[in-house]
């Protein structure tokens, strides 16, 4: 699990270190150039000194960052010039004090600002003339989309460079605490981060532009990480081992839990089937489909292992109260419907039953969160909607969840108490106290039935006894590494849920002798 802290987070890391350890900027500047210095050794190897680098210098403190990179290149004998983007009036604080230092220092130092009526054109000059850029124009302080005169320099790079780019901090033009990438930005190869990684540079589509990321701690603390906080955490298929629970050996079906999966309409069953072999794949002892009693033909022949409570009307009080007593959770939602009856059967499920439940797919079509939150005050509940179900449930668009996904998962899970598994490439898991982004997955695991094996895997490890985050981490990590490993075996196309299903085993035991 890797921290990432937004911009805010780190401003007051940055803050908390310069006044608890009475450190200060100028330290933590230097720390910062040194790391990037350091991923050009990496990069070039001895060629470096063949190089001719172009560290470009906006006004705050990136650009002071840059001047440093300058600085301790030149020091090492590569060829260096410094560009700076405004006036050397403009600069002030650290980046000030880092301009005055390197003005001692035999660097060629130009200034390219936006009243230069030939700058793009020298601009240009010197990008011909170098073989790597310091992009140091914008870090965390970026205040809005880049426009003008800076984005034309940034075009220029983009488009008239054609070597290595080193990004200090973040590609500039790219907001450290956003996913987005429709505003004109760098495009790095390399991207040297400080502290800790910002969600710019894990969350997609942005993440694309960053190149390689490397985080350098520039001698910040944990215990200062630990005070601040962290905005999300990233997890990946090397979690799967930290989260698995221990079974003892006399373990029988009764310790691995029995999971309830409540069918839908006629013509959708196959979901419901689906879910519950994946439960049984997924390490729970028992699996039972609630369906009506008219539609068993449909579903009987399917997997011998998935068993079938009978129920002569579903919507019975009787059937249902019979149903749920044995079952350790239950899973509803995949193919139900929108009505007026999946709607009572959703709040009678709700009423009858203690334990934990799962809501899948159609639920969120049936109420609003502030109508649901009513009904499940108290419970406890996983949520697993898609962005469109998403939409239907909040009322925000599309569009608004996928540009704030972490946003959104965490105000549905406090206003119903529930763990949020908002899906869609990099799932995004959040409880009351924690966010979650997910880092397994493929396309291929776009094939109808794969939401509803992921429904039935973390239904399976509840039952099993994990804790709903646990069982909701573990459930979306290795459903994802599924998708991964049955995307090699099969090719993108071949895969399926059943192949999901098949793989399942496999990513529960990452890393597992
Ligand atoms: N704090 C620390 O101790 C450490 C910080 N470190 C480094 O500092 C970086 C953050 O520095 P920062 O806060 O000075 O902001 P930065 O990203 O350089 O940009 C601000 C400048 O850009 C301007 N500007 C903004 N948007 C604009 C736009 N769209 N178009 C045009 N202009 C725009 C804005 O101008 P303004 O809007 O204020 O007029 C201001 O001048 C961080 O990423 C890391 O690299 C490290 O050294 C480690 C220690
Ligand atoms: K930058």
């Amino acid at each position: 699990m890797r921290v990432v802290v937004d911009s805010i987070r780190m401003r007051e890391a940055d803050r908390l270190t310069i006044e608890m350890l009475n450190s200060n900027g100028i330290i933590l500047m230097e720390h910062a150039g040194t790391a990037c210095v350091r991923e050009l050794e990496k990069e070039f190897g001895r060629r470096l000194i063949e190089k001719k680098v172009l560290c470009i210098a906006g006004k705050g403190n990136n650009g002071g960052d840059a001047i440093v990179v300058a600085r301790q290149l030149k020091s090492k004998g590569v060829n260096v010039k410094l560009i700076l983007l405004a006036k050397p009036d403009d600069y002030k604080g650290d980046a000030r004090f880092q301009l005055e230092i390197i003005r001692n220092y035999p660097v060629e130092i130009e200034v390219i600002d936006k009243d230069r009526s030939d700058g793009l054109e020298v601009f240009r000059k010197n990008l011909s003339e170098s073989d790597i850029v310091v992009d140091g124009i914008f870090g965390t302080g970026l205040s809005k989309p880049v426009e003008g005169f800076y984005r034309k320099i940034i075009d220029a790079i983009n488009n008239d460079f054609n070597g290595f780019v080193l990004s200090v901090d973040i590609p500039s033009g790219l907001f450290a605490d956003k996913s987005t990438d429709i505003y004109s930005h760098i495009k790095a190869n390399l991207t040297v981060t400080f502290g800790k990684i910002k969600p710019c540079h894990v969350l997609y589509p942005a993440s694309k532009s960053c190149g390689r990321v490397v985080e350098d701690w520039i001698t910040i603390p944990d215990f200062v990480f630990e005070k601040v906080g962290e905005y999300f955490y990233l997890i990946g298929k090397d979690d799967i081992k930290p989260l698995k629970k221990d079974f003892p050996p006399d373990s029988h079906k009764g310790t691995f839990g029995h999971a309830g999966i409540i069918s839908g309409e006629k013509g959708k069953l196959g979901a419901s089937i689906l879910a519950s072999f994946a439960a049984l794949k997924s390490g729970c002892g028992l699996s039972t489909v609630y369906i009506e009693e008219s539609d068993y033909p449909f579903v009987s022949s399917f997997y011998p292992e998935v068993m079938f409570y009978l129920a002569k009307v579903k919507n019975s009080d009787d059937f249902l109260t019979e149903f749920l007593n044995t079952k350790s959770a239950v899973l509803i939602g995949q193919g139900l419907g929108v009505g007026e009856y999946q709607k009572s059967l959703v709040k009678k499920v709700i009423k009858l039953f203690d334990k934990p439940i799962v809501f899948d797919a159609d639920v969120f079509k049936n109420f609003t969160v502030d109508e649901f939150a009513e009904y499940t005050k108290g419970k406890e509940i996983v949520l697993t909607p898609h962005p469109g179900e998403m939409s239907s449930f909040t009322g925000y668009s599309t569009k608004e969840i996928q540009e704030n996904r972490i946003e959104v998962a965490k105000e549905v899970s406090l206003k119903t108490g529930a763990v949020v598994v908002l899906k869609g490439y990099q799932t995004v898991i959040a409880n009351r106290e924690k966010v979650f982004v997910n880092t397994t997955g493929t396309s291929a695991l776009g094939t109808a039935g794969s939401g509803d094996v992921l429904g039935g895997i973390i239904t399976s490890l509840i039952c099993q006894g994990y804790s709903l985050i646990n069982a909701v981490l573990l459930g979306v990590i290795s459903h994802g590494l599924a998708g991964e490993i049955a995307e090699n075996a099969e090719g993108r196309e071949g895969v399926t849920a059943g192949s999901l299903i098949d793989k399942i085993s496999k990513a529960l035991n990452y890393g597992i002798e």
